[in-house]
């Protein structure tokens, strides 16, 4: 079921400066997303993915089309029944922003002292979310005490408050190292699997979106270039734009210098074999060339492993003569595509 349904979303921004061009930020995007999906947005610096998400909010107001979350029009509402809606969705930042002069508590407990939460309740509902994000023992701390994977579950507690129904992340893990980034990601999914919330992920790191989002749109001047299953995507980019990200966290198939130096090292024509995980594996593909008793070395490339699943991209280099190149090949099997390297 569609949760958050974008319909031709465009958002134009007014020059920047005197005589210049009209800034389109966000141009006629039109996109669904699923209750209970962790969804992913990705694209260059410039490309739109913030503005985006600040109109699912309606921090921004649109400059064109509509913008419905479950079933109520949210671009279409403003004043008091617009600010109730935008406290049914949470949102987290790459610098956290917490309140620095107010405790670990104080700043879980901000949204529900605005929306006017009794004392009581409040404090109930702080204890809760502190346990959920793992901070129970650091309710009294003030947020610079805390590491930065801290912070940021000081940061998912407070957006969780209200009991919002989606979650907007922009770039929430950028400034963590990795392992906090882990800590992080494994709450998101958790805040999915056991609240049901809907998550929203902007981000440049594609590693976050190969591990926790099920879908991912990329973005390119303010457009939405390609989208799909994350594993469709990462697997079969369409865009130049979708495989330059692709080409970062999948194992890239070796290029200019790259293919020069291994050319220098292994003699013989150069293949590159991808598969999918319904198509085979790295143990069949390779158990087949040596079945088929030709001279090869796996010389670059591997299995990845996108949203759990299997993805290979092997390059050999082959000596043999043409025909028990092709017979070696063939004996390979449905499954995989094979390209030569020229
Ligand atoms: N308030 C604003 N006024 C004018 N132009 C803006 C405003 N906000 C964003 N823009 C412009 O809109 C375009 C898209 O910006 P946006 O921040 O949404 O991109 P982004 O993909 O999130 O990039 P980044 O990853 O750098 O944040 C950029 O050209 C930006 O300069």
């Amino acid at each position: 079921m569609a949760h958050i349904v974008l319909d031709r979303v465009s958002k134009r921004f007014p020059p920047t400066k005197r005589g210049g061009d009209e800034i389109v930020a966000v141009d006629d995007v039109s996109l669904e997303i699923a209750q209970g999906e962790i969804f992913g947005i990705i694209g260059y610096s410039g490309a739109g993915k913030s503005t985006l998400v600040r109109l699912i909010n309606q921090l921004e107001p649109l400059s064109a089309g509509s913008i419905t979350v479950g079933d109520v029009p949210i671009s279409s509402l403003r004043g008091r029944r617009l600010r109730e809606q935008q406290t049914r969705i949470g949102m987290i930042f790459q610098r956290f922003n917490l309140l620095t002069s107010r405790t670990v508590a104080g700043n879980v407990a901000y949204p529900l002292e605005v929306l006017g939460v009794p004392r009581a309740q409040r404090r109930r509902r702080v204890e809760e979310l502190l346990a959920f994000v793992g901070l129970a023992d650091r309710a009294g701390a003030y947020p610079e005490q805390l590491s930065g994977g801290q912070q940021q579950r000081v940061g998912i507690a407070r957006a969780l408050a209200a009991e919002p129904q989606i979650l907007l992340a922009d770039e929430a893990t950028s400034a963590l190292d990795p392992e906090t980034t882990d800590e992080v990601l494994d709450l998101l999914a958790r805040v999915r699997r056991e609240l049901g919330v809907t998550i929203v992920v902007i981000t440049h790191e594609m590693d976050v979106i190969t591990r926790i989002a099920d879908r991912v749109a990329v973005m390119d001047a303010g457009r939405v270039v390609e989208s799909g299953v994350t594993y469709d995507v990462f697997t079969r980019p369409q865009t130049a734009v979708a495989k330059r990200f692709v080409q970062t966290v999948v194992r890239a198939l070796p290029g200019g210098d790259d293919l020069a130096r291994l050319r220098e090292l292994h003699p013989g024509r150069f293949f590159t074999i991808s598969f999918t995980d319904e198509g085979a594996s790295e143990a069949r593909v390779l158990s087949a060339l040596a079945k088929a008793g030709v001279d090869f070395n796996l010389v670059h490339g591997g299995v990845d492993d996108i949203q759990g699943r299997v993805y290979g991209l092997l390059t050999i280099a082959v000596r043999g003569d043409a025909e028990s190149v092709a017979w070696a090949l063939q004996g390979i099997g449905d499954g995989v595509s094979i390209e030569e390297q020229r």
